[in-house]
């Protein structure tokens, strides 16, 4: 478990980090969702004792990160994939690692095995390798302690397709066995196919958390729909002052199937389409980050942060 808790950082007279709290469960995959520069790194490096915060603190299975023994054992990180020391091998960088946490050697192996380094790049010198071979490490480094918490930032990041599904299914069956993750990413998409809740930074504040259901639950949702006469229909449902617009060959509408179904039946207007749409989690990202201003109040479709289903 993960608690944040009020973390600020700033830097003279710029706010990075503005009263950051939210926690990260064992079991779950929790993402930590913002744009290019809302603080998810900052937030990270002070949760593991990388940056001093200006206030507030992390614990994690209720200790600082500062005062866990053999951090390594418990809490696997990865905050920046290039960190290492590019004259190592991958293998030697591992090696280490395992050294330092009294591990023995066969975990290297198996951990090269896992992220599917081969003997020929774990000997490869780091600064020969690709990005996502750097992540591979990265990822392996982490988990080599076989800790119960990992902390990722941007994860995926240079990784391919075929990697990010890979380190998806890594990550779930880590949380499946118990183990709490946190990951970062600007990508939506990343976050929300992995992701069992969501925490999302806009600003350096956080502006909405929750799961993807919570998150949008509240929004207005609404309906496609096709018909032998659209004309009728939408005069139909518009008397009843229902929104509705053209959308392809068919009409977008802002109200339930049901509505639609019930207007259609007392026009006589056969439906030959009639499906809800899912409100766009893109949007809602979108609009909840644009501004940190309007924050969850000012904007109709989010989760109040102070309410959200993970705090
Ligand atoms: N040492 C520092 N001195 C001054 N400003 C900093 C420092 N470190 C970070 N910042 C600023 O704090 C803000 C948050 O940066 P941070 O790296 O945490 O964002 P991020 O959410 O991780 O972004 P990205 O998705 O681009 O990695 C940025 O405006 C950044 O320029």
């Amino acid at each position: 478990m993960i608690t944040v808790e009020a973390l600020t950082k700033t830097y003279g007279a710029y706010t990075a980090v503005d009263d950051v709290s939210f926690t990260a469960e064992p079991g779950r995959v929790t993402g930590f969702l913002g744009p290019n520069g809302a603080g998810k790194t900052t937030t990270m490096r002070m949760m593991v004792g990388l940056t001093q915060p200006t206030s507030g603190r992390t614990l994690i299975g209720g200790h600082a990160y500062a005062d866990i023994p053999n951090p390594g054992r418990h809490v696997g990180v990865l905050l920046d994939a290039s960190a290492q020391h590019a004259g190592r091998s991958g293998r030697e960088v591992l090696s280490l690692g395992a050294k330092v946490m009294g591990l023995p050697s066969s975990r290297v192996d198996e951990m090269l095995a896992l992220v599917s380094l081969t003997d020929t790049e774990a000997k490869r010198k780091i600064r020969n390798y690709s990005l996502g071979m750097r992540q591979r490490l990265g990822i392996a480094h982490a988990l080599l302690g076989d800790p119960q918490v990992l902390i990722l930032d941007e994860p995926a990041n240079g990784l391919d397709p075929a990697g990010i599904r890979w380190m998806r299914g890594l990550l779930k069956g880590f949380a499946d066995r118990g183990g709490t993750v946190l990951l970062s990413s600007h990508l939506l998409h990343e976050v929300e196919i992995i992701a069992d809740e969501m925490v999302v930074i806009g600003q350096g504040r956080i502006v909405a958390r929750g799961t993807r259901e919570t998150l949008t639950a509240g929004s207005q949702g609404g309906s496609q729909t096709m018909s032998e006469d659209n004309d009728r229909l939408a005069a139909a449902l518009r008397a009843q002052g229902v929104q509705v617009d053209p959308a392809g060959a068919g009409l977008q509408v802002a109200a339930e199937p049901a509505v639609i179904g019930r207007a259609a039946l007392e026009a006589g207007v056969v439906l030959t389409d009639l499906r809800a749409t899912s409100v766009n989690l893109e949007d809602l990202f979108l609009e909840l980050t644009s501004d940190t201003q309007r924050e969850a109040p000012g904007a109709p479709a989010s989760q109040p942060a102070d309410q959200g289903a993970s705090a």
